[in-house]
């Protein structure tokens, strides 16, 4: 697969794979990979609820918008971002203009199981399963401007994977190499 400036940007709620499956996707198709939240915990040298805690959630917001501009700025490969990023019509108009974007879904059952486990989202703290339905709830719509979307409720990062790269349209950009194995 070759890709010709256009970045591949994965976008979607909270748990439903994107870090994970743009990690496996980036290796898939030989590409740069680049998560925002990890580049803001590089650059600010501290970690997502530290950053929550010391500037709120308006002040990671401004940090976010800012990171999604540097890293589109410099045509990466894979973008894969927070599920935040959808909430300032800025970036949902730059993510369209810039990249090809993909939402990944998952039901509120297989986010809450996915999400039970891990750490550092400060917005779950507390009852995970309420805050997952209410933000779920405020959120609805706001991934559905994505060129295409995957629900990944029962399927494996690997399956994912497979069906991002069947869907990769050769005329935007992106030429898949399809001698290579999923
Ligand atoms: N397709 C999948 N099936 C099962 N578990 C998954 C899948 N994708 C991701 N996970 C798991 O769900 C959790 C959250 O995944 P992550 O990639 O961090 O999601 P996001 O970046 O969208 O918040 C991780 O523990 C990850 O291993
Ligand atoms: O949905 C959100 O508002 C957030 C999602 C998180 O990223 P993931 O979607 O990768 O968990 C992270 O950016 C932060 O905790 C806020
Ligand atoms: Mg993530």
């Amino acid at each position: 697969m070759r890709q010709e400036k256009k970045p591949l940007i994965l976008i979607g709620f909270m748990g439903t794979g994107k870090t994970t499956t743009g990690k496996a996707l980036a290796r898939r198709l030989g590409l740069s990979l680049v998560d925002t939240d990890r580049e803001i915990e590089r650059k600010t040298g501290k970690r997502i609820s530290e950053l929550f805690r010391e500037v709120g959630e308006e002040g990671f917001r401004d940090l976010e918008s800012r990171v999604l501009k540097q890293v589109l700025a410099e045509t990466p490969g894979v973008v894969t971002t927070g599920g935040g990023i959808v909430l300032r019509p800025e970036n949902v108009r730059l993510m369209k203009e810039t990249g090809w974007v993909v939402a990944l879904y998952a039901s509120e059952d297989e986010i809450v199981r996915r999400l039970a486990a891990t750490s550092d989202r400060p917005l779950l703290e507390g009852d995970v399963r309420q805050r997952v339905a209410r933000l779920l709830r405020e959120r609805r719509g706001l991934y559905d401007f994505a060129h295409f979307r995957v629900d990944t409720t029962g399927l494996t990062v690997a399956e994912v994977v497979d069906q991002i790269c069947r869907r990769l349209p050769e005329d935007r950009g992106f030429k898949l190499d399809r001698s290579r194995p999923s």
